[in-house]
């Protein structure tokens, strides 16, 4: 949406002046306007609407550092729309004084001076945009790291229930949106109405009559705006929705493309694909279709505009009122007001939006995360690892029922205690609790004796290691994925933690060795090898408590027995607790220990199964 290009008066415009609609007008503006359009209308629903005022007081103070290029960028910028003034007004000199009275000796002066405004609107317009550019940039850059800062603060629950992609979109798309109406966004606002103000101010001086004639018409600019504005919105939300459902489609179709070969779903994925593409394709025909009925409809304006210009300035010119360049240069700056009076009702419009988009960024920064450090945390330095359950209870935020209740349960230094029971019973949610992801409701956990809420996250943390079920790895190297387990670690050291695995031989074959990538996700791995790159990791971090989830899951027998063998030097001398179903996977000497569900009257029993060999203590009871 700028200057219609094939009106006359806008050509009138592009031929006077290249910086000023340069400044007003780019093009990248007007990509990231359409995706704010579409992003905010389809988020909508997922975050009250607050006021632009609350807004500014949570971002505004991101600009401290900033403001100076902000101030920067928005003096460039009038002193580039000062050059067009000032261009403008030669034009007309040498239109008066050389073109119609043939002088050719008067045209070298301000055809020089010209020049040199032309260079230092060229200039100004630069550094201008430079400047704004570069504060709007480390704005984003701080912002997004601050958010995302965040997010990592919060249990990891809170990623898990939100949608990928919507959570990718916050920090990326919406953290713009914030930036363009804090940042960039006012410099905008006040260059344009600064550039608005002193072309409109040289049109009255050239002409107030005429001038007073032409303003009139700029109502008709923004009731145009407005009209199409609405329509743009409801086809971007359109759009902005079967993009979403586009993507879902094939990230899914992709992700699972064993399954879907394996049952012949091809076809089907690709019909699927095909009927949102369809939905896609409508929506960008109904934005083309907006597009290019505003085109024409802002140039029939602009040309009645001209016409009436025109018409009036012949009658002013005819009265001695009016000189040829007079005319000329007005229809110059009106040329540069009406594109600036346009991108006004589009601010207006974008603000809006914007402030929408803000909503589900200030809503990702309201989450609370579940445990955080109290005031009076200590590190917890290394630990024994004599890890203690004392009569804890706990029932997930929002959930009404209990998943853990009255469980006691102790594990010393080179022990292994299997916890088994059924699934759902609550067997990992003892690892959260023990990884204060989230804090119990009754009770306490307990490292060396100390109460967890007394230590902070991080030392906690780094007491602990923890192999899921499905090791997660990173798309980067081997090598990057075992030192992943202490930053800093050299290769000789991430051999020998390789090599205590059983790493070491099947990576010495791998094309390029340590540095081979394991894929996103590790899928160029097997699942075998994938648990052990995890063991491998988690010797090289050598936490004094370890807990192991459901380690064999998925695994047959041969390569569950392979990575049983690392697994057992690894527990080697720490505190081992094992989550798992399959009790032909508890080592022996481990004590087994078996949840059971919580009943109706909310309680759980712990039953003991096992004896713990060797004379370790044995589980607590605590269902009396
Ligand atoms: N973040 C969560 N929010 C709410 N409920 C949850 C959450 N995570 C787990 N639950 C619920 O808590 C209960 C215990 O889950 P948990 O994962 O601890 O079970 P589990 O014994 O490890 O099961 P499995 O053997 O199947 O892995 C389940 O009913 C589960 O639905």
């Amino acid at each position: 949406m700028g200057l219609s290009q094939a009106s006359p008066l806008a050509s009138l415009g592009r031929l006077l002046s290249s910086q000023v609609v340069g400044v007003l007008d780019n093009p990248p503006e007007s990509r990231r306007l359409s995706r704010r359009l579409s992003l905010s209308a389809s988020g909508r629903e997922l975050a009250p609407a607050i006021s632009l005022r609350r807004t500014f007081r949570e971002f505004w103070p991101d600009t401290r550092g900033l403001r100076r290029l902000f101030v920067a960028g928005v003096v460039f910028a009038i002193l580039a729309a000062l050059c067009e003034v000032a261009a403008i007004r030669l034009f007309g000199h040498i239109t008066d004084e050389v073109l119609t009275t043939k002088n050719l000796g008067a045209f070298w002066t301000p055809a020089f001076a010209w020049l040199g405004l032309a260079a230092l609107a060229g200039v100004t317009s630069f550094a201008g945009a430079y400047a704004t550019a570069l504060g709007a940039e480390r704005f984003l850059l701080a912002l997004r790291d601050r958010v995302y800062a965040h997010l990592q603060t919060l249990a990891p629950d809170y990623s898990e229930k939100r949608r990928l992609g919507d959570l990718m979109a916050r920090l990326t798309d919406d953290v713009e949106a914030i930036e363009e109406l804090v940042g960039s966004g006012l410099v905008k606002a006040v260059t344009t109405v600064a550039s608005a103000v002193f072309f409109a101010t040289a049109a009255f001086f050239v002409r107030w009559e005429l001038a007073l004639v032409t303003l009139a018409l700029i109502p008709l600019f923004l009731v145009v705006s407005k009209v199409f504005a609405a329509g743009f919105r409801t086809a971007a939300a359109r759009e902005r929705a079967s993009n979403g459902a586009m993507n879902s489609v094939l990230e899914e179709g992709l992700a699972n493309q064993p399954l879907v070969q394996a049952y012949n779903g091809q076809g089907a994925e690709s019909r699927r694909l095909h009927r949102e593409g369809r939905g896609w394709l409508r929506a960008n025909m109904a934005q083309a279709w907006l597009s290019g009925l505003y085109g024409p409809a802002v140039q029939l304006i602009e040309t009645v505009c001209l016409i009436v210009v025109l018409g009036f300035g012949a009658w002013e010119i005819a009265a001695g009122r009016l000189t040829l360049g007079g005319l000329l240069s007005f229809a110059a700056y009106l040329a540069l007001l009406y594109p600036a009076v346009q991108g006004l009702g589009e601010l207006a419009m974008t603000v809006s939006e914007a402030a929408a988009g803000s909503d589900r960024v200030i809503e990702v920064l309201r989450a609370n995360p579940v445990a955080t450090d109290d005031a009076g945390a200590v590190a917890a330095g290394r630990s024994a690892g004599r890890v203690a359950f004392e009569r804890v209870g706990f029932a997930y935020p929002g959930r009404g029922r209990p998943v853990l209740r009255d469980l006691s349960l102790t594990a010393g230094p080179g022990e292994v205690v299997a916890i088994t029971g059924a699934s759902g019973v609550g067997k990992s949610t003892l690892a959260k609790l023990l990884l204060r992801f989230y804090d119990p409701d009754e009770g306490r956990v307990l490292l060396d004796g100390a109460d967890l809420r007394g230590l902070t996250r991080e030392s906690l943390r780094d007491n602990i290691t923890i192999l899921h079920q499905e090791t997660l790895l990173f798309s980067g190297s081997v090598r990057d994925n075992i030192a992943y387990g202490r930053p800093g670690a050299s290769l000789d050291e991430v051999i020998r933690a390789a090599e205590a695995a059983g790493v070491h031989d099947f990576v010495k074959l791998l094309p390029q060795g340590y540095d081979t990538p394991v894929g996103q996700r590790g899928r160029l791995l097997s699942g075998g090898q994938r648990q052990r790159i995890g063991i491998a990791r988690a010797i090289l971090r050598d936490a004094p408590v370890l807990v192991l989830d459901e380690p064999m899951n998925g695994l047959d027998e041969a390569t569950a027995a392979q990575v049983m063998k690392p697994l057992r030097r690894l527990m080697a001398g720490r505190t081992t607790l094992l989550i798992t179903h399959d009790l032909r996977h508890v080592p022996e000497g481990a004590r087994v220990v078996e949840l059971e569900p919580v009943p109706r009257e909310e309680r759980i029993r712990l039953k003991r199964v096992g004896l713990p060999a060797r004379g370790t203590r044995s589980t607590t009871s605590p269902n009396g």
